[in-house]
């Protein structure tokens, strides 16, 4: 008999193992910095229990951000900036990663696998290019190759292509995970993630994963941060500083809620691709209000993920008790937070930190949790969502 790949040897014995010690790595659409969760699993699927052991955001510095704002969200980049990118990603988030360890005086050789995101620089679904004949696609870069050989560790990656490959747009691939964070019997629940892009699973109390709905609703900070670099040279609007000194643009906010992207059938996923700052200049240019303050048009941004994420959860969930636990960068803003309350009378707004998870933590959780399952679970089948089993192995030798 021909031996075995020691790789595959390996790789079954991680699976097999009762307890695995994970990390999940998330970048978002904000690129404000690398999520680290580290986490320890037994089992699979619905009956997973896991433990966050350790957390932590690697703030990106500027000049990575500048280089990787050179190809994001861009219909034409440097095709060779692209392709050093991808190296220096996986190179990059493989040193985060060892920093981290190092920090937590963990030993690299005890930790079982790593499930990386990646850095999301493309996000195209068919309803959103509309090319003929080509149908949805998204592309993450930051190669596991790189993570796996530079950390020693079993890394797992590139999750979205499968969910794409089984009929999916590739995201959210939240609600894999927040089946099992967030249900509770007899609780009409969603839960709400307010990143660069806003979206939500909701989680019916009768326990149906046929009933669970995980979609994007649309932007969440990715305008308001955009408008803040452009404007006022500052990553995003500190506790709604700005938002809070500003008035808003009513006719400036109608015109931006007109999208066919708002009446697409749901699940539908989106990106800064479409929601940016040229969408809010042609908004601006019809209605005459380029030239409105500065501090009024994030005042209007501001508002404009807030009804948007109310009109969506009022239109979709009309639900006796529902209960909203928020989590991303959006749920520190209070702006969109007040606005939410307001918009949503017999809507309770909390915080995910109320169901044990870190707010600021739980996609990266949701990516270990996703390794964990590529691992050692079955597919699940949940509403209307692809039942595969997604990521890919990369090898440190
Ligand atoms: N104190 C605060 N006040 C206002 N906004 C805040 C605050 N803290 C964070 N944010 C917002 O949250 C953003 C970061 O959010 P988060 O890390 O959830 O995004 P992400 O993971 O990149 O997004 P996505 O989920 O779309 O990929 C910041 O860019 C900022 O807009
Ligand atoms: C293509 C991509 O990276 N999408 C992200 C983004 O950030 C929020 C929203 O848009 C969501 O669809 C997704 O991330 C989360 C983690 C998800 O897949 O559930």
């Amino acid at each position: 008999m021909p031996a075995l790949n020691q790789n595959l040897k390996k790789l079954f014995y991680i699976a097999q193992k009762e307890e695995k010690l994970g990390i999940g790595l998330m970048s978002g659409t904000s690129l404000d910095g690398l999520d680290i969760a580290l986490c320890s699993f037994k089992g699979s699927g619905i009956g997973t229990t896991f433990k966050l052991l350790r957390f932590t955001t690697i703030p990106y510095q500027q000049d990575f951000k500048t280089e990787v704002q050179q190809v994001f969200a861009q219909k034409q980049v440097s095709l060779e900036k692209l392709c050093l990118l991808n190296e220096y990603i996986g190179n990059f988030h493989a040193g985060l990663i060892l920093q981290a360890l190092k920090d937590w005086n963990i030993n690299p050789k005890d930790v079982d696998f790593i499930a990386s995101h990646g850095q999301t620089i493309y996000h195209a679904p068919q309803h959103q290019h509309k090319q003929e004949g080509y149908g949805n696609a998204t592309l993450q870069i930051g190669d596991g190759d790189h993570i796996a050989v530079k950390t020693g560790i079993l890394t797992v990656s590139d999750f979205r292509q499968k969910h794409i490959a089984a009929g999916g747009e590739g995201a959210p691939l939240a609600l894999y995970g927040d089946v099992l964070l967030g249900s509770k019997a007899g609780e009409n629940r969603i839960l709400l993630n307010i990143g660069g892009i806003a979206n939500l699973t909701y989680l019916p109390g009768n326990g149906n994963l046929s009933e669970v709905m995980s979609t994007d609703i649309g932007p969440g900070n990715t305008l308001i941060d955009a408008a803040c670099r452009a404007y006022f040279d500052k990553p995003f609007d500190e506790d709604a500083q700005i938002a809070k000194s500003g008035v808003v643009d009513e006719v400036l906010l109608d015109a931006l809620m007109h999208h066919p992207f708002f009446n697409e059938a749901l699940p539908k996923t989106t990106g800064p691709e479409l929601f940016n700052l040229n969408y809010v200049a042609d908004a601006q240019q019809a209605t005459r209000t380029l030239n409105i303050a500065k501090a009024n048009l994030v005042a209007t941004l501001s508002a404009f993920t807030g009804r948007v994420t109310a009109n969506f959860i009022r239109s979709n969930f009309d639900i006796e008790g529902l209960k909203i636990f928020a989590s991303g960068g959006g749920a520190r803003n209070p702006y969109i937070i007040d606005y939410l309350e307001k918009a949503l009378p017999g809507v309770t707004i909390g915080n995910t930190v109320e169901l044990g998870i870190d707010p600021d933590a739980k996609e990266a959780i949701l990516f270990a949790l996703l390794g964990n399952e590529a691992l050692c679970g079955e597919p699940l089948i949940i509403g209307q969502n692809p039942a595969v089993l997604m990521g890919k192995f990369s090898f440190p030798v």
